[in-house]
C-alpha cells in the first residue's frame, strides 16, 4: 500500500509531468526522481496549504526593504494586512522614521540559517524578494552582485519551496538585451542581456518558473520598468536620471543628463508599480497563465521629459555628460514594453501617464523642499 504522502508526490509529479503549463511538451523523467522540498529537508509545504485559510491575512517579509521601493511597498502592505503582518528586512541600519513605522528586522539573504529562522519564528506566508545590485552598481561590482542577485535568490527560493510560501521576485527591462525585439517588447522573446543584472534576473525568472513546475512553488513575478519615486532614492540604475531631475529642477534649476536626449526607456510612478506587485500576488492563481509578465506604464526620452517638466518650470537648464557604462546598458534595454498579458490576464492597469507623473513629482518634491525651508 502507497503511503499518503507518496501517493500526494505521485499525484504531483504526474501533474508536473503532463501539464508543464507552458504549452510545451510533457518532461520524459522518472516520477521517482521528483522531491518536494530542493535541499532534502522536511518541506511544511502541504502542511501549509491546508492551515492557511484564503481569508486570513498573509505575512509578509520583504527583503532588501530599504531600498528604493521597499518602505513604499511596506506602507501600501501594512496598509491592507495590517502593520505587524508585514517585516521589512535589510542589511543596512533603518532610519528612525522607517524603525518606528513597523517591524524591521536585520537579514542578509546569504544567510539561509538566518533566513529560515526569520521565516519559522515569524510564520511568514508571503515573501517579497527585493534585495539586488542593480544594473549601474551591478557593472561596478560583479561578484558582488553574482553573490546577492543568484546565490542570494537561490537561498530564496529553497526557503520559499520548502516553507510553502508565495514568493514575490521582481524582474526587469534590464532582463533584456540588444538582440531582443526593442520596440515593443513582448513576455516570451529573445534573452540574451548583457549585464551581469539582466543575467542574474533571467536566472531568476527562470529558476522561479523551474521551482513552479519542479516543487509547486508559488512563484510570481514581475519584470518592473524604470520607477520613479519622489521620497525614496535610486540604488545605482540606468534609469536613476529620471528620478534625479525632478530633484535637481526643485533644488537647483540645473540638470546634467547622464544618458543622450533620445535614449526612450519604459518607466512607471512607484504607486503604481507597487499596486501591480500587490495585484499579482493577489491574483487567483488561475488567472495567471504565466508567472513571469512584463509591466508598463509610459515611455519617454530625456528630451521629452525635460519638455514636460519645463512646462511647470520653465527656467530648467539641461545639459548632457553621458555616462558611457549606462548609455550601453540603456541602449540595450526596451525602448516600449509590451505589457498586454498582464493587462487580459490579471486586469492589469497604470494611473500615472507622463503629464502625471510630472505634476506628481513637482508637487511632492516641491512641498517638501519648502517644509525644509521653513524648518
Ligand atoms: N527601482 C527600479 O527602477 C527597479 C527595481 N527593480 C527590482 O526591484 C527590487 C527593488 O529595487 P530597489 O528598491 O530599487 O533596489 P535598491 O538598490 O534601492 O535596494 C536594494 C536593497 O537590497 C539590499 N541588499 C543588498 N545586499 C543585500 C543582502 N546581502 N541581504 C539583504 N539585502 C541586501 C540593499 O541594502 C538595498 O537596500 C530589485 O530586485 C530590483 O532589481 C526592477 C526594475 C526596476
Ligand atoms: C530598470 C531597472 O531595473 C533599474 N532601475 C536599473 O536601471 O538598473
Amino acid at each position: 500500500m502507497k503511503m499518503p504522502f507518496v501517493r500526494a508526490l505521485s499525484k504531483v509529479a504526474r501533474q508536473v509531468l503532463q501539464d508543464p503549463g507552458c504549452g510545451c511538451q510533457p518532461m520524459a523523467i522518472a516520477v521517482r526522481t521528483i522531491s518536494f522540498s530542493p535541499r532534502q529537508v522536511t518541506s511544511d509545504a502541504n502542511f501549509h496549504s491546508v492551515s492557511f485559510s484564503e481569508t486570513d491575512h498573509p505575512k509578509v517579509l520583504i527583503t532588501g526593504g530599504l531600498g528604493q521601493l521597499g518602505v513604499g511597498l511596506a506602507k501600501l502592505l501594512r496598509k491592507r494586512f495590517g502593520k505587524n503582518n508585514v517585516i521589512l528586512s535589510d542589511i543596512r541600519k533603518p532610519p528612525s522614521h522607517v524603525f518606528h513605522s513597523g517591524p524591521f528586522i536585520y537579514s542578509d539573504i546569504l544567510d539561509y540559517k538566518n533566513l529560515r529562522e526569520i521565516v519559522v519564528n515569524n510564520r511568514i506566508t508571503w515573501l517579497v524578494h527585493y534585495s539586488a545590485l542593480l544594473s549601474a552598481v551591478g557593472e561596478a561590482n560583479v561578484s558582488l552582485a553574482r553573490a546577492v542577485n543568484i546565490t542570494g535568490l537561490h537561498n530564496i527560493l529553497d526557503i520559499a519551496a520548502e516553507h510553502g510560501l508565495r514568493l514575490f521576485v521582481p524582474s526587469t527591462i534590464g532582463a533584456f538585451g540588444p538582440t531582443s525585439p526593442r520596440n515593443p517588447t513582448p513576455d516570451l522573446c529573445v534573452q540574451r542581456p548583457r549585464t551581469i543584472y539582466g543575467v542574474s534576473k533571467v536566472h531568476a525568472e527562470l529558476m522561479g518558473e523551474y521551482y513552479h513546475h519542479r516543487y509547486g512553488l508559488d512563484f510570481r513575478c514581475l519584470r518592473y520598468p524604470g520607477i520613479i519615486s519622489a521620497d525614496s532614492q535610486p540604488g545605482g540604475g540606468t534609469t536613476d536620471y529620471a528620478v534625479q531631475i525632478f530633484h535637481d529642477a526643485v533644488k537647483t534649476g540645473k540638470f546634467e543628463c547622464n544618458l543622450k536626449p533620445d535614449t526612450r526607456l519604459p518607466m512607471m510612478y512607484i504607486d503604481d508599480c507597487l499596486r501591480a506587485t500587490l495585484e499579482v500576488m493577489e491574483a487567483p492563481a488561475e488567472s495567471l497563465t504565466m508567472r513571469t509578465y512584463n509591466i508598463n506604464a509610459m515611455s519617454f526620452t530625456p528630451e521629452e521629459l525635460v519638455t514636460e517638466v519645463q512646462k511647470q518650470l520653465p527656467d530648467l537648464q539641461v545639459t548632457y555628460d553621458i555616462d558611457l557604462v549606462r548609455q550601453a546598458i540603456a541602449d540595450s534595454w526596451p525602448m516600449n514594453f509590451d505589457d498586454s498579458n498582464a493587462r487580459k490576464d490579471w486586469r492589469w492597469k497604470h494611473d500615472y501617464d507622463l503629464p502625471e507623473l510630472v505634476q506628481t513629482m513637482l508637487n511632492f518634491i516641491g512641498s517638501d523642499s519648502q517644509i525644509a525651508h521653513a524648518n
